[in-house]
């Protein structure tokens, strides 16, 4: 009996720890046959807009959940998706890929269990809740080092 591709959501709060697991789920699965979708692609307001607006990128509204769902049915049914891409250097946008997905698809981000449909989607999920004050000393290290806040900003 042949499968499409399996599933796995990895989704959490930022510095969670999502990125940690994912990379570790690739590494034991092989990465020729994992697909990486970050969900923080679907922002629907660069850095800036999110600002003005005062909405942080955790709102359902800031973010194209309506696009996501349907991309998520269509990789679990083996369907190439045109990925919009979200750049955490620079907060805006960049031209969206063409994704393939592989035998494993680990969905991971803030908002992908959102709706029944999404949910419906997955093979595994997993949700990442760590205590908040560890949460809080891990959210530095990456927005200081990789998105340019200061400690302060985090
Ligand atoms: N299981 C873990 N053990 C130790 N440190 C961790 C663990 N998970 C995450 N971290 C730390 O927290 C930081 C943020 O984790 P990350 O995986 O990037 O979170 P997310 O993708 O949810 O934003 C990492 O850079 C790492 O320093
Ligand atoms: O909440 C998150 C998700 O973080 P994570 O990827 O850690 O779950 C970020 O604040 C937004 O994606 C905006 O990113 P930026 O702050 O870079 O504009």
């Amino acid at each position: 009996m042949t499968h499409g591709p399996i599933l796995l959501g990895v989704v959490g709060d930022s510095a969670a720890g999502k990125t940690t697991l994912t990379r570790g789920i690739a590494q034991i699965l092989g990465e020729a046959n994992v697909t990486v979708i970050g969900t923080d692609d679907y922002h629907r307001y660069d850095r800036h807009q999110r600002a003005e607006l005062g909405l942080t990128a955790l709102h359902p509204d800031c973010n194209h959940l309506d696009i996501m769902q349907p991309h998520l049915a269509l990789l679990r049914s083996g369907q190439p998706i045109l990925k919009p891409i979200y750049s955490h250097k620079t907060g805006t946008f960049e031209p969206p890929q063409y994704v393939k997905p592989n035998q494993f698809v680990v969905v991971e981000g803030l908002l992908g269990y959102s709706t029944r449909a999404m949910r419906d989607c997955y093979d595994i999920k997993v949700y990442l809740a760590p205590p908040e004050s560890l949460r809080e000393t891990w959210k530095i290290k990456p927005d200081t080092l990789k998105r340019g806040y200061s400690e302060a900003q985090v």
